[in-house]
């Protein structure tokens, strides 16, 4: 086995009372930290994708309830849990289709209200944030292992998006599978498509796996179909946003095409998630809030504006979409392996 090596990069750090978000804007080029100290500036940074990739986005969120926690006493010590809430929402609003977000700010909103109101809940809040991003680099793990295990030795990979330690608390999702199935000796080639609009496969994935000194080929997005036509794929492994109780899955745009690629042309297709991307509450995909963004994202590149667009052109830009259940072979998460998923093979993950 041989040791995996994703200390290089980390989307978040703690250091002295300070979150500091590595600011994925500016990558690969640039390596610049955005230091966040109160809950408006946490979600500043959601909102703009200084921190983007759904379990990161829960982990940025929990430091941020902390922060509203913490700052809701020293203003408002007599109210404090009523203080605080102001923060939370403000956290809240700042994307919308990460369920992630919304787990972390629950989990927080809960702890606060089980607190002493006369005590400062600063120790408490900012323990609990830790715990959950240590939760999620333990889950990583798991995840790597157990979706490495369904991996057959010499396969090749196709992944979309970024997965990876910039999306996490650690190891990645999906790309946490494959830097420990490639670990394995079980992976022969990996395939990143660039996914345009943001970029996060060409400037991220590709960046973390060239930093893990894992061989990586990019392809523009459309050319995925082709790619699986060819053979050279038997496995598309991707993450999630949020998950349904039926096992549809939002993902990054582009996951829905490529999963109907993979079963045109029977290819795998895995989705790696930890358990706090499901969401329980929702019944099927179609209630799903897809986060739409600013046209510019569309008609640039790299804040580059993409010739030759004329003036006067719009854009459609959802961000994510949603691929469903009967298109996915397996889930992963970092309690129990769903295959074919359905309401009830989803159930049984928090039985
Ligand atoms: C580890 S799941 C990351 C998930 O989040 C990404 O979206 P975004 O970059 O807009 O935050 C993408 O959907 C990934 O699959």
């Amino acid at each position: 086995m041989v040791a995996i090596s994703h200390d290089t990069v980390r989307a978040l750090e703690w250091v002295d009372d300070t979150l500091r978000l590595l600011d994925q804007r500016l990558l690969p080029g640039q390596e610049v930290y955005v230091d966040c100290n109160d809950a408006s500036s946490v979600a500043t940074a959601i909102a703009d994708m200084v921190v983007r990739g759904a379990p990161a986005i829960g982990i940025a969120a929990a430091y941020g309830a902390a922060f509203a926690a913490r700052d809701a006493w020293r203003n408002h010590a007599e109210s404090w849990q009523k203080q605080m809430m102001q923060g939370l929402e403000e956290l809240r609003c700042s994307r919308p289709t990460a369920v992630n977000l919304a787990w972390a700010l629950q989990r927080m909103h809960k702890l606060a209200m089980t607190l002493p109101a006369a005590a400062d809940p600063w120790p408490q809040m900012l323990a609990e944030a830790h715990a959950v991003h240590e939760e999620d680099v333990a889950a990583n793990r798991r995840m790597g292992r157990s979706g490495a295990a369904l991996i057959h030795s010499g396969s090749g990979v196709l992944t979309h998006c970024n997965t990876g330690s910039l999306a996490t608390g650690g190891l990645g999702t999906a790309l946490g599978v494959i830097r420990t199935a490639w670990a394995d000796g079980r992976i022969s080639r990996v395939f990143a498509d660039e996914t345009r609009p943001w970029l996060q496969g060409s400037r991220l994935t590709a960046w973390e796996l060239a930093a893990d000194g894992i061989p990586v080929d990019l392809l523009v997005d459309g050319a995925g179909a082709a790619l699986m036509r060819s053979g050279a794929v038997d496995w598309v492994i991707v993450g999630a946003d949020r998950i349904a109780a039926n096992g549809d899955v939002a993902n990054k745009i582009g996951t829905y095409s490529a999963a109907l690629c993979a079963r045109q042309h029977g290819v795998r297709f895995m989705v790696v998630a930890p358990t706090s991307t499901i969401d329980m509450q929702l019944a099927d995909g179609e209630q799903i809030p897809i986060e739409s963004r600013g046209a510019e994202e569309v008609l640039a590149a790299g804040g580059q504006r993409v010739a030759p667009v004329a003036e006067g052109v719009g854009a459609w830009n959802p961000v994510f979409d949603v691929t469903p259940a009967e298109l996915v072979d397996v889930i992963v998460t970092e309690v129990g392996v769903v295959h074919g998923p359905d309401a009830e093979s989803m159930a049984r993950l928090f039985e």
